[in-house]
């Protein structure tokens, strides 16, 4: 761990969710294909639940809970979404009662059926997108306090300054990990939604004075003005730090392919590529968008000689979309 991000974020209230640093694992294969050093963090595999970016948002946003005596956590997504999922099994793992306020088709797939597999209450509403859901969130908070209870409001990606921590301390175990296996990387990539990750990503990186540039693909206008949103959530979570940094200008890249949660035979024949060349499993919604652009950026020399992917998770969402995928494939 940087010892100077170490030493920021020990004052935070933090639950250890990630049992361990995940690994960065070089890809023969796709690097002879583009002709750039391309590298994976496996944050798939941070060890709690399904994994993924979140675990390490809740590391913060549930100790914060904890050290407020909340009992009870409520957040909001849709009813594929990899947060609301890990969020409430989190939560329960510490104790905590959850509430998941989420919109959608209800399917018992991929994170809905994980979510009515671990007894997680769910209330489902009849709205367009996720941010449609946060006023009802806050009245179902309400609802709790009036019952006696003591809600931790969680917005949707645990997109807030806190759970942004979650991904400063990420940029530090990348700096100890590089020293010790000896390479640099030009680019670090990573799939935005909420935007937490890459806020996150962009003040640790500031933090720890990084070489490498820190690149964020879109997959699908999940968030309106998602610069400015990724820009503030850095600048709020520095202020929280009780740091004056200048956080430079997001660098963010639309591969949403038209719509969040669309799915596009490009993205399904590269989870294949990647899958049967790589022996890892990218996900139809976040990773495997991001990893198309990465692809594509990287062959247009966007990225520079040596590329850092963050792999955020997902896995759920192969069996949400699993036939829809196929579907869309080219037959071999
Ligand atoms: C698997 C996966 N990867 C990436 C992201 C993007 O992370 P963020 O919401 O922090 O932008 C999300 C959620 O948004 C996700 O569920
Ligand atoms: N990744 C997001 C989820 O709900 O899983 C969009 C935040």
């Amino acid at each position: 761990m940087h010892p100077k991000v170490g030493s920021l974020l020990s004052k935070f209230p933090r639950v250890e969710l990630v049992r361990w640093e995940t690994p960065i694992q070089y890809l023969p294969r796709v690097s002879r294909k583009l002709g750039v050093d391309v590298y994976v963090k496996r944050d798939d595999l941070t060890g709690f639940g399904i994994g993924g970016n979140k675990v390490r948002k809740l590391e913060f946003l549930l100790g914060d809970a904890v050290a407020k005596g909340c009992d009870t956590v409520i957040t909001t997504g849709a009813v594929h979404s990899n947060h609301a999922f890990v969020t409430a099994l989190a939560a329960k793992s510490l104790g905590l009662d959850a509430v998941l306020v989420l919109y959608g088709k209800e399917q018992l797939k991929g994170n809905y059926l994980l979510d009515k597999l671990m007894g997680i209450e769910t209330r489902v509403y009849d709205v367009e997108r996720t941010s449609e859901l946060w006023p009802i969130a806050q009245k179902v908070a309400e609802e709790l306090r009036n019952a006696g209870k003591k809600p931790y409001l969680i917005p949707a990606g645990g997109a807030s300054p806190v759970g942004t921590l979650g991904y400063v301390r990420a940029a530090g175990e990348i700096y100890s990990q590089i020293r010790q296996l000896g390479v640099e990387f030009d680019s670090v990539v990573d799939a935005v939604g909420s935007g937490g990750t890459l806020a996150g990503l962009l003040l640790g990186s500031t933090i720890i004075d990084a070489p490498w540039q820190v690149v964020g693909i879109d997959v699908g206008g999940f968030v309106e003005g998602l610069n400015e949103r990724v820009k503030n959530l850095a600048l709020e979570a520095a202020e929280l730090m009780g740091l004056s940094v200048d956080v430079p200008e997001p660098k963010i890249y639309d591969y949403g392919f038209g719509a969040y949660g669309k799915i596009v035979r490009e993205v399904a024949e590269l989870i294949r590529f990647v899958g049967t060349s790589e022996g890892i499993i990218l996900d139809p919604v976040y990773t495997g968008k991001a990893f198309y652009g990465l692809m594509e950026l990287a062959e247009k020399g966007e990225l520079g000689e040596s590329v850092l992917f963050i792999h955020t998770g997902g896995f759920p969402g192969v069996f949400h979309y699993g036939e829809e995928m196929l579907e869309t494939i080219k037959k071999p």
